[in-house]
């Protein structure tokens, strides 16, 4: 996109949006069980619908074949090799590059723009359609699309013409060795090489009023038990915890938007986070999904700028933000971002949030408004440099959220061009954070490179009263009897919020569809869908309009949902770093949860030693037949990724010196007295 472009977009009045959600009551199957219908919401969507649908749906499942459950699963279970279910059957589909996106296996091929979607915003979305339909690239929209009498549901819509395929914004990417290492933003951003099809969704602001900016869940029966954690902390002169957020000395405004988040009492890692950053010291900190890790990072920043005397933003073409914070996904930046205006309210300091699957001059409209925390996935953020619309001169502090996930090789090269862009402060001259559940050890040797030599390693552990959390159970289930587990276990549940994962994006939306032919009200997340739709995704997820959630990896990590009481692996995750993540959507902030695996061992078994040490490191009941296959399946040498039995990760470097402390959280303070090689691990 060019320079103009964007302000071209700006005049552009916001429009809302219409959003698919797969809904038992929008969706029935059709009388002759062939078609799965939609009913559209009101006639004139159908009609916008019908007007701007332009499928070509050969070889897919849209074109009266089966979506009835008997065909469905026929096919599936026959291993028809046409239209979708060779697709889907050959294990590569949407997420595989290449040839399987570029069609050629007859499936989700030549969908040109097709997505029959009615909206009232025809004039907006017009363009947008006739941009897709004639553009380059194939509309990547999972589409429910408006043909004939009854609408099709169309899983996705096509990968790409004739002329290969675009790789869209949010693209989960198969690498060679066969590693799910998606990435969200950063291929074919706006500014980038790529050109995609113009991205013209603004997300609606968040609302304003206090009551929802404070809006929070309450912490669970085992909150208390965190105290009883252990922490380690290794690196030199590392200050002291603290036990109180009075002892962190923050300034009032701050204290008073911490009482109306309804913190009463610091989680582990804030204990050891909040004085390590407010110390002016880099920081690695691994712990548990759900305890807290953004206000960990996100409090003594506000701090040290209110302490700055941070003056107040104003509009500028080109702003110098004091802190940059990015994370992997979209929503999960999103969620950070709310988390920051939350605890910045009152005060003159500006937090701003950019992701991709937006429009960009929506972007940098926000951007130009004043910016002192920008909260940004990675290929946003490198359009928004590229633009000059974002110095980095003022940066003071750099966060990395889910850090393991934005350096390995998905995001790895783009936060390196962060770290080398003209204007970025080195590492000496700014402050590095970094934030996940886990941190494998290969990772952790990368983030040398971003940190200064002498950061702490926080390791909050996962023994005690913690693990309990999430309640884990591996069922040993094949590939053709999961979708009837599947059903049978969210029967059981009833309404109580649940979040399935599968491992693609086209599993996703055909499990979404099937659980909707069930009539369980379900709904999907996932990279190949709109932004707006994943966002209504999220909220009709959220608000229990839909209580379950299919979703894949994007999902995984870092989203804060209230009351997801189960995640279900319907598909086991590649790496068990994933696993950790995944199941972390339920048990949040002491709360419990439930987590049920459908473990197949014809695909499977490489996880069955992790998994073992998971389990049992977390104090968990460990089938005898999972035990079988890991010793069967034995790997000499094997610890687990880089697990401890006790620290979910561990300090990896390997010829540290110093004196790691080990601490029931809070209780005394973390020294590491001896001076270290600084270099002596890399
Ligand atoms: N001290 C606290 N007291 C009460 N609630 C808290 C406290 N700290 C955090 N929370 C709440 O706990 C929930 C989980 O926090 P957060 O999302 O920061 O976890 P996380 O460690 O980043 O998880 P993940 O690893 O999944 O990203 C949030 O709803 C947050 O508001």
């Amino acid at each position: 996109m060019g320079d103009e472009d964007w302000e071209a977009e700006i005049i552009k009045p916001h429009m809302s949006s219409y959003v698919p959600v797969f809904e038992k009551d929008r969706y029935s199957s059709g009388a002759n069980g062939d078609t799965f219908n939609r009913t559209p919401a009101s006639s004139s969507d159908a009609g916008e619908s019908n007007k701007r649908e332009n499928t070509t749906t050969v070889g897919s499942f849209g074109a009266g074949k089966g979506f009835g459950n008997r065909d469905f699963s026929n096919k599936f279970e026959e291993g028809d090799t046409s239209g979708f279910w060779r697709g889907y059957q050959d294990g590569n589909d949407s997420e595989a590059p290449g040839a399987s996106r570029r069609g050629g296996r007859g499936s989700f091929r030549g969908c040109r723009g097709g997505f029959g979607l009615g909206s009232p915003n025809s004039k907006y979305e017009q363009d947008e359609g006739t941009q897709r339909t004639g553009g380059l690239f194939g509309s990547r929209r999972p589409a429910l699309s408006g043909a004939g009498n009854g609408d099709t549901y169309q899983s996705r819509s096509c990968s790409g013409s004739g002329r290969g395929g675009y790789k869209g914004l949010n693209e989960e990417v198969i690498t060679d060795s066969g590693k799910n290492t998606w990435k969200s933003e950063a291929e074919g951003g706006e500014g980038g090489d790529v050109q995609g099809p113009k991205v013209t969704y603004i997300p609606p602001p968040p609302p304003e009023d206090e009551d929802s900016i404070f809006a929070h869940y309450q912490t669970g029966i085992n909150f208390d038990k965190y105290d009883n954690i252990l922490v380690e902390v290794s690196g030199h002169d590392a200050p002291p915890a603290i036990l109180t957020f009075e002892e962190a000395n923050l300034c009032q405004t701050l204290n008073n938007n911490i009482a109306k988040a309804g913190y009463t009492k610091l989680t582990p890692v804030q204990k050891y986070s909040i004085p390590i950053i407010l110390a002016g010291r880099d920081l690695m900190a691994c712990a548990q999904t759900g305890s807290g890790k953004t206000a960990a990072f996100l409090l003594p920043i506000l701090a040290h700028m209110m302490r700055d005397g941070i003056t107040a933003s104003r509009f500028k073409e080109l702003q110098e933000p004091e802190c940059i914070i990015v994370a992997p996904t979209r929503e999960l930046i999103n969620q950070i971002y709310l988390e920051a205006r939350k605890f910045s309210f009152g005060t003159c300091v500006r937090a701003v949030v950019i992701y991709g699957g937006t429009q960009l001059g929506h972007s940098i409209r926000q951007i130009v408004q004043g910016c002192n925390i920008l909260c940004a996935t990675p290929g946003r953020l490198m359009d928004i440099i590229s633009k000059e619309k974002i110095g980095l001169r003022q940066v003071k502090y750099l966060v990395l959220d889910e850090a393991d996930r934005m350096l390995d090789m998905g995001f790895g090269p783009e936060m390196k061009k962060l770290i080398s862009c003209p204007g970025m402060p080195s590492k000496e001259q700014r402050q590095t954070l970094m934030f996940s559940a886990t941190f494998p050890e290969e990772i952790q040797k990368l983030a040398g490179e971003f940190l200064k030599s002498k950061y702490l390693f926080v390791a909050v552990g996962q023994v005690g009263g913690a693990c309990r959390d999430v309640q884990q159970t591996i069922l040993q289930v094949g590939q053709y009897s999961k979708r009837e587990k599947l059903v049978e276990i969210l029967r059981n549940i009833g309404d109580e919020r649940t979040m399935v994962f599968v491992e693609t994006k086209k599993k996703a939306d055909f499990i979404a569809t099937f659980l909707c032919q069930e009539k369980i009200s379900t709904t999907s997340i996932h990279g190949d869908r709109e932004q707006r739709e994943r966002e209504q995704a999220l909220g009709d997820f959220r608000c229990g309009k839909c209580p379950v959630l299919v979703a894949t990896s994007v999902a995984a990590r870092g989203l804060d949902i209230e009351n997801v009481q189960h995640v279900i692996n319907f598909d086991l995750p590649s790496a068990i770093d994933e696993y950790v993540h995944r199941i972390g959507r339920t048990g949040r902030c002491g709360n419990t949860g439930r987590a049920v695996s459908f473990f197949d061992p014809e695909s499977d078994s490489h996880l069955a030693q992790p998994l073992v040490k998971v389990l049992s490191d977390a104090q968990q009941d460990v089938p005898a037949w999972l035990e079988e296959i890991a010793f069967s399946t034995y790997v000499p040498g094997f610890s687990g990724s880089t697990r401890g039995s006790v620290f979910a990760s561990v300090d990896t470097r390997k010829n540290y010196q110093g004196k790691s402390t080990l601490n029931a959280a809070g209780f005394s303070s973390s020294q590491a007295p001896n001076p270290v090689d600084d270099e002596s691990w890399d």
